[in-house]
């Protein structure tokens, strides 16, 4: 699949802003980003729910609406459509009935982890377990392709390692998946890739530890010691200097020469050397943390 120069505005707001993107069959690819960075019109274009307004958008080899009619494509998207009256698993045999090589039923559930839901009415779970409901909706086609978006918003934490789990479990089969979140250790933890959107546009796309790398290593951390902090933005393998306090903290693409050149200085009282966190990474590509969800 693959958007090339993929544009798509809302009145004055570029939702997507030129994004370039080829994924890969077999691959688990994390579109990370803060609310509103566009991650659900990405997805939208993806599965032909919008079109864009300039560039192109291919599923499987053509428009996204052939591959979703041909049953290629299971999505988990955020606004749930109500469903009244019926069960869990009426609901989930009715979507896989529409598919031309579904998984049965029983083994939907299974994956899913919500077995003891199939006779439960689906208008009367709690959130968490309509999420759950909703990935199984998701699966029930054996989709070659599966996009979910913000898949775990609702979940515990339990849950949410569980969904996790059955996500890898469906993802082994060769197949492909996307999934957009606000959390950065999920993206490192579940994804192969991770795409990093910010205001419509890609602003990385690599493995947790090439985003690490290509943000700067690591940090080398170490009291001043009433010694002043000029020049030190000039040692190897530095590319940014802060000072707190007494402490400065230097982010590094060398480490061992940053510290040998402190150690040269005699500069390495209460030396500190830690890799660069996702955090970091994210702070450093979007300018600001990503906002987190409350738990
Ligand atoms: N239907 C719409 N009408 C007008 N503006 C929209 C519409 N859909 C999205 N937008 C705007 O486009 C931008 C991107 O929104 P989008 O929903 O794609 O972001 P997101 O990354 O999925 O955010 P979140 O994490 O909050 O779900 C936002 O500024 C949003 O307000």
């Amino acid at each position: 699949m693959c958007f090339a120069g993929a544009v798509k505005s809302f009145g004055a707001v570029r939702a997507v802003d030129g994004v370039d993107l080829e994924i890969r069959r077999g691959e688990t690819v994390a579109l990370l980003g803060r609310n509103g960075a566009g991650k659900s019109t990405t997805i939208s274009l993806l599965l032909g729910l919008n079109t864009p307004d300039a560039g192109a958008v291919e599923l499987f080899g053509g428009p996204p609406e052939r591959a979703v009619r041909a049953g290629l494509v299971g999505a988990m998207l955020q606004e749930a459509r109500a469903v009244t009256r019926v069960t869990v698993r009426e609901l989930v045999g009715f979507v896989a009935g529409r598919y031309p090589d579904p998984l049965p039923v029983a083994r939907v559930l299974e994956l899913a982890g919500i077995p003891e839901l199939a006779g439960r009415r689906v208008d009367r779970l709690s959130g968490g377990q309509t999420q759950r409901v909703r990935f199984a909706v998701a699966l029930a086609g054996n989709p070659a392709l599966l996009v979910l978006d913000e898949p775990t918003a609702a979940l515990d934490v339990e849950a949410r390692r569980a969904f996790w789990d059955a996500m890898r479990a469906y993802a082994r089969g060769g197949r492909t998946v996307l999934f957009s979140t606000h959390y950065l250790e999920e993206a490192d933890a579940y994804a192969d890739r991770i795409v990093v959107l910010d205001r419509g546009r890609i602003v990385a796309d690599g493995t947790g530890e090439q985003l690490r790398r290509a943000a700067g290593g690591s940090l080398v951390a170490f009291d001043l010691a009433g010694r002043g902090s000029a020049g030190l933005e000039l040692l190897p393998g530095v590319r940014a200097v802060e000072v707190r306090g007494d402490r400065a903290r230097l982010r590094t693409d060398d480490s061992d020469a940053t510290v040998i050149a402190l150690a040269e200085l005699g500069a390495i009282r209460g030396l500190e050397v830690v890799p660069a966190s996702l955090d970091d990474v994210f702070l450093t590509l979007t300018g600001t943390l990503g906002e987190r969800e409350p738990v």
